[in-house]
């Protein structure tokens, strides 16, 4: 009789294994730390802000099609999502300003990481007016939507000019996400490969809905408001939007659903 081999699967040698995994782990993630800083001290980045949504998109997108296993998706992006605000903070201040909502607050703790300073205001417009003032570096609000009462509607007065819709969060959902929020940047964001541009358009009259959509090369109507004499939308659009047609900012497509 053979002798039984010895089980690899004690629990002495999966903790030995586990700690060793720690350690290489830790070794990348310390080097990844590294090669941010070389990134920051290099110039290398173009001026502007640090802060990089297309290329955080395109990362994400590309871990998300080779994953494989075990570890859950969103596991996979917490843990990202909390990289790329620590490599986000290495490289200067970063804060988020945002008006005073847990549901929201929570969201953007999500996307931004859990030790990024935000700051609460009473109101979308002073929350708005914090990132113009330069008080912080990016604001978070809701994402619009129909029943949104006037106070709420901030595409409607966005200044357009001097500010950027960045991203459309959560940029990953496996399920319908209960909430969604716009995040503003100062700057527009780079590109990520795979982007929706967000527009603010008036036509005169009562076009319907899918005048509209067509008028933005098949866009998305999102929210439709009649005034007198004229109909405003908010478009979310693939194609080159229409001539006259305000650019509100343009993002990476979320992903949505399970793979
Ligand atoms: O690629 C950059 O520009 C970086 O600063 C690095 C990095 C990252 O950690 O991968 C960090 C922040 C940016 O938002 C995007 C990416």
């Amino acid at each position: 009789m053979s002798e039984p081999k010895p089980d690899p699967d004690t629990l002495e040698a999966l903790r030995a294994e586990i700690n060793s995994l720690d350690d290489a782990m830790h070794d990348l993630l310390m080097r990844r730390a590294e090669v941010v800083h070389r990134l920051s001290a290099s110039q290398a980045k173009p001026a502007g802000t640090v802060l990089r949504p297309g290329r955080e998109a395109a990362i994400l997108r590309r871990l998300l099609a080779r994953h494989a296993g075990p570890l859950p998706r969103p596991a996979l992006v917490r843990l990202w999502r909390e990289l790329f605000a620590s490599s986000v903070a290495q490289q200067g201040n970063f804060s988020v300003a945002l008006p005073a909502d847990p549901a929201l607050a929570r969201l953007a703790a999500e996307h931004f990481g859990v030790t990024t300073p935000q700051r609460q205001h009473p109101s979308l417009g002073a929350a708005l007016a914090a990132l113009g003032h330069r008080e912080a570096s990016i604001a978070v609000l809701p994402w619009p939507r129909e029943s949104d009462n006037a106070a709420e509607e901030w595409w409607t007065r966005f200044d357009a000019q001097h500010l950027s819709v960045i991203a459309r969060l959560p940029f990953v959902s496996d399920r319908e996400p209960p909430l969604e929020a716009a995040v503003i940047g100062l700057h527009p964001a780079d590109p990520s490969g795979r982007d929706a541009t967000l527009l603010r358009v008036e036509m005169p009259g009562e076009p319907s809905r899918s005048a509209l959509a067509a008028h933005c090369g098949a866009g998305r109507v999102l929210i439709m408001r009649r005034g007198p004499g004229f109909t405003r939308a908010l478009v979310e659009t693939l194609e080159t939007p229409p001539a006259g047609a305000t650019i509100l900012g343009r993002y990476a497509i979320p992903e949505r659903g399970t793979k």
